[in-house]
């Protein structure tokens, strides 16, 4: 247990003495986490079978694997996962097999065991998602137990070299023959070719592909199909498939992201995946719901990024503050001793802001997980989708929100480092380039904020003519008789701070719409022309939305008081730090003054100074084992000096102390100065 730990560990005496006084119970905020008591014990459990198997460990570190290593390893790692929680006993309790295996994968746990991504990424999370949420019944029951017995490897191809956001646009044809009741897949150009799926390139056998569905000369539009693209035990490429990896990308190379071209490939009917559309023997198209229902394995995935880049942020913030506590530069006064590099206000200002929004992030994620549930249930009982709307919006902005604050984040945490941020051995390089992707992958964010845009300017008509609003705009109905100033400064004042700076921004832009329309203007272009306004309103909505999250998620919280104490002045230093960031906009929708945000300026700095001596404590209480840091500058025990200089004897370019290099280069390029 990580609250017994302390007592027995070596740490160095920075981090003794960060550890002597914790006013909060730090294992309560570990449940908060892990969802829950007994799934800390679950995964600490986990962690224990996965970080004493020799099997997982890396034969050397990643880093200086060539491209091929790099995925072998992480393929091996694994199958031997899967292989292992297949006939673990120990691993009963948790549902043992597949259920343990997507436990771990739907936790931190997968960033430890696979550092820079894993092949089976996308068959654990979409592929198996496409098929539990898109598929129906009769067809679950004969492709589920094969997916998760790894009989076959699938993955979810959707973009194409073309086309990855205009989901409309996409090429790739699916087009019906009654005849052999089959569909034909067909890549009619080469902008068609699938571009970009993880686990496309040599891993996986099969995939639900988005196609356009063509019925007798008619478009339904793009709809999911499984096709199979290698055969069973030789795995080669099937007649008609050209399948391959796309080359090295900026992280995550451990992915086989591939792409993939059809010639005419036939496919039983009942390959498409028919939930929700479905077409009969005769050619007949059934119709779904929503036509928005297909994309449903985009929306959950979009929640499943909220949570992941929330553990990037942990364990950025976790590297970053122990650090601040161990390392000591520069002087504060004069002749006295350097300081721990936590004392400077701005160090503060850089780590705690970081480790309030973990917490920011997790309450609005859990929010949205309710959502998607619900709306889950809806759909499979068959009742009405009111909620799809709201669900779309809010997925859209807390993904687009969550992936850009975090990588800023993670930057800002590699700076707080200094230099040895920079080195590949503090992991921050690589927690940086496995997160930055999560601004385009699932919809590239300016994209998103567009429709969130789009969400808020049709909500906000329907405030103005009095109609239904949904959850997430249930303010809205205020916007006429509000006054814009606030005059309280608490949690729930500036909350309103936002709903008031939100209805001006959009009653400015609105009225720039209309005024673009009747100067003429088709609506397609007064949009584009107001767009860069439109992504601003959709940002300062989201903040919205977290803002009042984080406050309700506390009014229900019914711990301890000391973490309650602890919570309120995150939340407080959460609310803060948005609000004097987005200061301008506010100031300029008139919610505040300039002495109300200088008020709100020296509270920040007083919350930095009462926060300071729980930094670490707080990122203690995430509980991220050393494996899932996997950092010689974030290590429990503060070591930071010898595991860095233990690294860099790694270097195989330290195996001798002259390279051959030297001989073949230098060495002539010397003499001949002589
Ligand atoms: C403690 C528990 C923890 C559990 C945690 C579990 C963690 C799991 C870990 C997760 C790991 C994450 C790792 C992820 C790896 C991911 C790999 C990446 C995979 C991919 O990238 S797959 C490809 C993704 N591609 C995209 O996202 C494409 C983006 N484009 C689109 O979505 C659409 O094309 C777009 C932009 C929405 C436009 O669609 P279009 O059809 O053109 O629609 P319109 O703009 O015309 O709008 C029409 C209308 O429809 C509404 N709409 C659109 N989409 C939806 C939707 N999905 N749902 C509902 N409604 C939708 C839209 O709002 C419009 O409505 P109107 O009423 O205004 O007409
Ligand atoms: C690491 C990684 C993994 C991926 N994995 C998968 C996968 O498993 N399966 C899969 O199918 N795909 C995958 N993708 C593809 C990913 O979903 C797309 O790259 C993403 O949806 C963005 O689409 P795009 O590349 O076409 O960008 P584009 O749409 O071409 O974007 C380029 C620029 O154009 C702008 N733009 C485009 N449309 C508009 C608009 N309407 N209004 C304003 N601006 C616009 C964007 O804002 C952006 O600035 C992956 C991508 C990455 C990077």
């Amino acid at each position: 247990m990580a609250g017994k730990q302390v007592q027995v560990r070596f740490c160095v005496p920075d981090l003794q003495k960060e550890r002597a006084n914790c006013s909060f119970n730090k294992e309560e905020i570990t449940n908060i986490f892990d969802g829950g008591e007994h799934n800390t014990e679950t995964r600490r459990k986990l962690q224990n079978i996965i970080f004493s198997d020799p099997n997982l460990q890396d034969p050397i570190p990643p880093d200086y694997m060539s491209h091929e290593q790099r995925y072998e390893n992480e393929l091996r790692k694994a199958v031997y996962v899967m292989k292992k929680f297949m006939t673990d006993p120990q691993l009963q309790d948790i549902g043992g097999g597949p259920e343990a295996i997507k436990w771990m994968y739907n936790s931190i746990l997968r960033h430890a065991i696979h550092k820079d991504g894993n092949p089976l990424m996308l068959h654990f999370g979409m592929f198996l998602g496409a098929i539990m949420g898109q598929m129906s019944e009769e067809q679950q029951a004969e492709w589920l137990p094969k997916a998760m017995s790894g009989e076959i490897i699938g993955t979810y191809t959707q973009t194409e070299l073309g086309h990855g956001t205009f989901l409309r646009g996409l090429e790739t044809t699916a087009t019906y023959d009654p005849v052999t009741d089959e569909f034909i897949i067909h890549s009619p150009t080469i902008t068609a070719t699938k571009w970009w799926p993880g686990g496309l390139g040599k891993t996986s056998s099969f995939a639900v592909v988005m196609a356009q569905l063509h019925i007798r000369g008619q478009n339904y539009g793009p709809h999911p199909f499984v096709v199979q693209l290698r055969e069973h035990v030789t795995h080669a490429s099937r007649p008609g498939i050209t399948v391959g990896e796309i080359g090295p990308r900026l992280g995550l190379n451990s992915n086989d992201n591939g792409f993939l071209r059809f010639d005419n490939v036939r496919i039983p009917r009942t390959n498409m995946v028919m939930k929700h559309s479905k077409v009969l023997k005769d050619g007949t198209y059934v119709k779904p719901k929503s036509a928005k229902l297909s994309y449903g394995v985009m929306v959950l995935t979009r929640v499943g990024i909220c949570y992941d880049v929330c553990w990037q942020l942990m364990r950025a913030t976790t590297i970053a503050t122990r650090y601040a506590a161990v390392r000591h530069q520069s002087e504060l006064e004069v002749g006295e001793a350097e300081p721990q590099i936590i004392e400077y206000q701005t160090q503060q200002y850089k780590v705690l802001p970081m480790i309030a929004s973990v917490y920011a992030i997790w309450f609005a994620a859990d929010t949205l997980r309710h959502t998607y549930m619900e709306v889950q249930k809806n759909i499979n009982k068959g009742s009405d989708l009111d909620l799809l709307p709201e669900l779309h919006a809010s997925s859209c902005a807390l993904k687009a929100l969550f992936s850009t604050d975090v990588t800023d984040g993670i930057s800002v945490m590699r700076l707080g480092c200094g230099g040895h941020g920079y080195l590949a051995s503090s992991n921050l390089p690589r927690i940086y380039t496995s997160t930055t992707p999560s601004q385009t992958y699932e919809g590239e964010n300016t994209v998103l904020w567009l429709q969130v845009a789009r969400f808020l300017i049709k909500s906000f008509r329907e405030a103005s003519k009095g109609g239904r609003l949904q959850p997430s705009v249930a303010y809205f109905k205020n916007h006429q008789t509000q006054t814009r100033r606030i005059t309280d400064l608490s949690n729930s004042g500036l909350v309103s701070g936002y709903e008031r700076s939100v209805l001006s921004m959009l009653e400015a832009v609105a009225k720039q719409l209309q005024q673009y329309s009747e100067e003429g203007m088709r609506y397609e272009h007064a949009w584009n022309a107001c767009s860069v306004r439109l992504v601003n309103v959709a940002k300062v909505h989201a903040r919205y939305i977290v803002c009042d999250q984080f406050v309700k998620a506390l009014a229900k919280y019914e711990g301890s008081s000391g973490v309650r104490q602890i919570m309120d002045q995150l939340c407080r230093l959460y609310m803060i730090y948005s609000v004097t960031n987005d200061q301008g906009i506010l100031l300029k929708s008139g919610a505040l003054t300039p002495d109300q945000c200088n008020l709100l300026e020296e509270e920040l700095g007083e919350l930095l100074a009462a926060l300071r001596p729980e930094a670490v404590n707080l990122v203690d209480a995430f509980d991220l084992h050393d494996e899932v840091l996997d950092s010689t500058l974030g290590a429990w025990d503060g070591d930071v000096y010898n595991r860095l200089y233990n690294e860099a004897m790694k270097s195989p370019l330290n195996k001798v102390d002259v390279p051959d290099a030297y001989y073949k280069y230098l060495q002539p390029l010397m003499k001949s100065n002589l």
